[in-house]
């Protein structure tokens, strides 16, 4: 029988009591009681206001969400979790695939436990203490050349990288990945690789799609192999990549602080991968996209000897990206078109100590403006082209003229960022006479290679290189982060670099980084920093793509009339929204206002409840028995937190009061530029009536119905990130820029275009750019 203790009997009765004491009390007198208790704690007002606070942000967030894209309200799709930080251990939930795999590879992991060298620097490999990673390692060989004793682990060589992750690059919802592709989603793309296409997942907010990271590891080299290097990187499932850190046994500090890391990517692409499954998986996808009218950037990054131009430009055997992606573009544009609607301008630049170089057209350093349409660089050459084989001779002239060096890290060593740009203008009349006008922009870079001071022999000019490169390299970084993190104010311009990145890094585009490493772990460092950049490069999201969004202006006047009206509505709803929200903000303001007069906690914790009945009063003048009493909690301690408390809510109001700011900010452009578009449909309306009816279709995008100028302080706000782009049409970037004076320019279609045909004769070797050797080799002088 249980037996009750004296002070369970005491809280019994006192639990009574209270039951009995509420069924007998009024119900006013009950509401009183309860305020009363939440007055003996002197920070439930103030919580109970951080509440209430946060409810109406997160209400006012919905509605201008809401407003500007109705989809936002539908669930998000789950997030992919691939932080670099992911626990190995917890790590193990992997597909059956995986875990039969790692059966059969059971007895190989026996070997990976002792991965000791037998020479006298005596090592231990210290292998992740994850099942997969152990397991999965394949090929536990010898690395060292000619059959040398050092024993390591080298990447999977047999690796069939035969299915590539792609994405649908449409209309910039979020591209979240997911761990596996949906079902039945495999399709099998011309070249008989398979594909697998993404679900466009996202949150449906219509604010961009995420920058997709791929990672690509080169083969050991033979100078690696001939150092004794040791294949440091795994990679797993296409996509996992595992970095592994050896140490001397003899060096105790280090060796507590070895870890193994792990990195999850899009796609990561082991050694044996080819050039073709490379561009496949990166930038097939975009190449398409350009063709719809929307703007795509690929980017390798990485360290020196990496990889980089390798996977850009290729070698004549094995063409690169670059050389990739323009044969498909052309390939697709001849299977859409022979009309010739399609024009194709290409340019191409390099970066080199911090100084812009037109590699078509060398000559004078060329100067970065940025006008309202983004960053130019005035007299940049562009040139028509009408045909792979032109194309590649103009590549190949190109890289003849860019900077590259030996180094001792790599003996053709880019010195320079490469930057080449096609963009696709389509111009037809569609069966319903109406002029369809797409402008697509595909960027593809080759960034210079990051590297330590020490891993380049020469000093001097070679080191001034290296520090302009790390230099540009580090400002790309501070991007990164600051885009990550949400900040306004992206330090673009600390570089040429990333002014030129401005677009692909923020601009509405759909963006690829290529993360390029070596396996070797004497590289390790550079790889880790690699590894690190491209994780945090994940988070990045671009504007929205939907760049060359069309409304068509109907032809009758009732469509006309209707559209109006609609509009109209629209328009109303917006000023209605809006409406409310300055209610809201006016209320905030006055509890804001409320709580700043407000000295003491006890004062601010009362703003947002009832004034106190003569029954809290009586309360709260009872000397109550806290329970607290007896402990450390006094009463100085109890103000310093209130007022911790109340300096929180404070600046929690003050963050409050500018989201509501930007919000109807944002909702008075949205307005303005509906009244515009009324007005201008309108004039228009009149215009055609006047006209007696021989009305001719018009495209208006978009963005041509922004105002010309934004509002002060407008271009900077990150409300102005959703609003439809400027049509690609009729930006002019640095690309866009002819040299006017150059021989071979003509005027196209208004545009100044440069035809290398009549500066090349057609019968040009066409892809002999892609051998190491092209680099333009410096005079002796400048070496010095
Ligand atoms: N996937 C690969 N397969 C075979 N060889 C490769 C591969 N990747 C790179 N290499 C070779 O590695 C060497 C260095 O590559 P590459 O010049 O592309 O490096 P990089 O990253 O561009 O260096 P830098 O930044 O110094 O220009 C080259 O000889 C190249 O042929």
């Amino acid at each position: 029988m249980p037996v009750s203790t004296r002070s369970q009997v005491t809280i019994n009765q006192a639990k009574d009591e209270q039951n009995q004491e509420q069924r007998i009390r009024p119900r006013k007198d009950q509401e009183d009681y309860q305020m009363a208790n939440q007055m003996r704690n002197p920070h439930h007002g103030l919580k109970e206001k951080m509440k209430a606070l946060t409810l109406l942000y997160e209400q006012q967030k919905q509605a201008s969400n809401a407003i500007k894209n109705p989809s936002f309200l539908k669930p998000e799709e789950p997030r992919f979790s691939t932080h670099p930080s992911i626990d190995l251990l917890n790590s193990g939930r992997r597909d059956e695939k995986d875990v039969k795999e790692q059966k059969e590879l059971k007895p190989i992991c026996q070997v990976m436990r002792e991965n000791v060298m037998p020479c006298s620097a005596v090592t231990r490999n210290f292998v992740v203490p994850q099942p997969s990673v152990v397991e999965v390692a394949k090929e536990n060989v010898a690395v060292g050349a000619g059959g040398d004793q050092t024993v390591g682990f080298s990447c999977p060589r047999k690796g069939n990288f035969s299915s590539t992750v792609a994405r649908k690059l449409s209309l910039g919802s979020s591209v979240i990945p997911q761990s596996e592709p949906p079902k039945g989603t495999k399709k099998v793309n011309e070249q008989g690789l398979d594909t697998i296409t993404e679900k466009q997942g996202g949150n449906g907010s219509g604010n961009g799609s995420r920058i997709l990271v791929f990672v690509r590891l080169r083969p050991m080299g033979k100078k690696e192999r001939e150092a004794g290097s040791r294949c440091c990187v795994r990679i797993v499932n296409k996509k996992d990549v595992y970095l592994t850190e050896f140490a001397n046994e003899n060096d105790y500090l280090r060796l507590k602080r070895l870890r193994g890391r792990h990195f999850t990517f899009d796609a990561s692409f082991p050694d044996s991968t080819t050039q073709q499954e490379v561009y496949f998986t990166t930038t097939a996808e975009l190449v398409e996209a350009v063709l719809q009218g929307k703007n795509g950037s690929v980017f390798c990054y990485g360290a020196t000897g990496a990889g980089k131009t390798y996977t850009m430009l290729g070698t004549t055997e094995n063409p690169g990206v670059m050389v990739l992606a323009i044969k498909d573009l052309f390939n697709k544009i001849r299977q859409r078109s022979f009309d010739g609607n399609h024009l194709v301008h290409l340019s191409y630049l390099e970066v080199y100590n911090e100084t812009v170089r037109d590699l078509l057209s060398p000559g004078r350093p060329l100067i970065l403006r940025e006008d309202k349409h983004g960053i130019v660089a005035a007299g940049l050459t562009q040139y028509r082209a009408y045909s792979t084989d032109e194309v590649m001779a103009l590549l190949q002239q190109g890289n003849q003229n860019r900077t590259t060096e030996p180094t001792r890290a790599n003996e053709t060593s880019s010195r320079s960022h490469a930057i080449l740009q096609v963009v696709v203008e389509y111009k037809v009349k569609d069966s319903s006479n109406n002029i369809v006008n797409r402008v697509g922009k595909l960027s593809l870079i080759d960034l210079a290679g990051s590297e330590r001071a020490l891993a380049t022999d020469q000093r001097t000019l070679r080191s001034l290189e290296g520090a302009n490169i790390n230099r540009s390299l580090l400002a790309l970084s501070s991007c990164i982060n600051a885009l990550v993190e949400g900040k306004k104010h992206i330090p673009y311009r600390n570089s040429k670099l990333t002014q030129l990145l401005k677009d692909s890094l923020g601009g509405a585009c759909n963006t690829v980084m290529i993360a390029n490493i070596s396996p070797s772990n004497l590289s390790f460092g550079e790889t880790q920093n690699t590894l690190h950049w491209a994780d945090r490069a994940k988070e990045i999201r671009t504007k929205s793509c939907d760049a060359n969004e069309e409304i068509q202006v109907p032809d009758s006047e009732t469509d006309q009339a209707k559209l109006l009206l609609e509009l109209q509505k629209e328009n109303r709803d917006l000023r209605m929204q809006l409406a409310r929200q300055q209610q809201k903000l006016l209320t905030v303001q006055a509890q804001t206002l409320a709580a700043n007069s407000s000295p003491a906690p006890s004062t601010a914790s009362s703003l947002l409840s009832p004034a106190p009945s003569s029954v809290q009063l009586q309360e709260k003048r009872k000397p109550r028995p806290s329970l607290l009493a007896g402990t450390c909690f006094t009463p100085e301690s109890k103000k310093k937190g209130a007022d911790e408390t109340v300096r929180e809510l404070r600046k929690a109001v003050k963050e409050l009061e500018a989201e509501i700011g930007r919000m109807k900010k944002d909702h008075a452009l949205q307005i303005k530029q509906k009244d515009d578009f009324i007005r201008e449909l309108s004039r228009k309306g009149a215009k055609l009536a006047s006209a007696g009816g021989e009305g001719v279709r018009r495209i208006v995008t978009r963005a041509s119905l922004r105002p010309k100028k934004p509002p002060e302080g407008e271009l900077k706000s990150p409300s102005y990130r959703f609003l439809s782009p400027e049509p690609t049409a009729k930006k002019r970037s640095f690309w866009d820029i002819t040299t006017a004076n150059s021989p071979s320019v003509a005027t196209l279609n208004g545009r100044k275009t440069r035809s290398h045909v009549s500066a090349e004769p057609a019968a040009a070797a066409p892809s002999m750019l892609l051998q190491p050797g092209f680099a333009r080799q410096r005079p002796e002088t400048m070496k010095q």
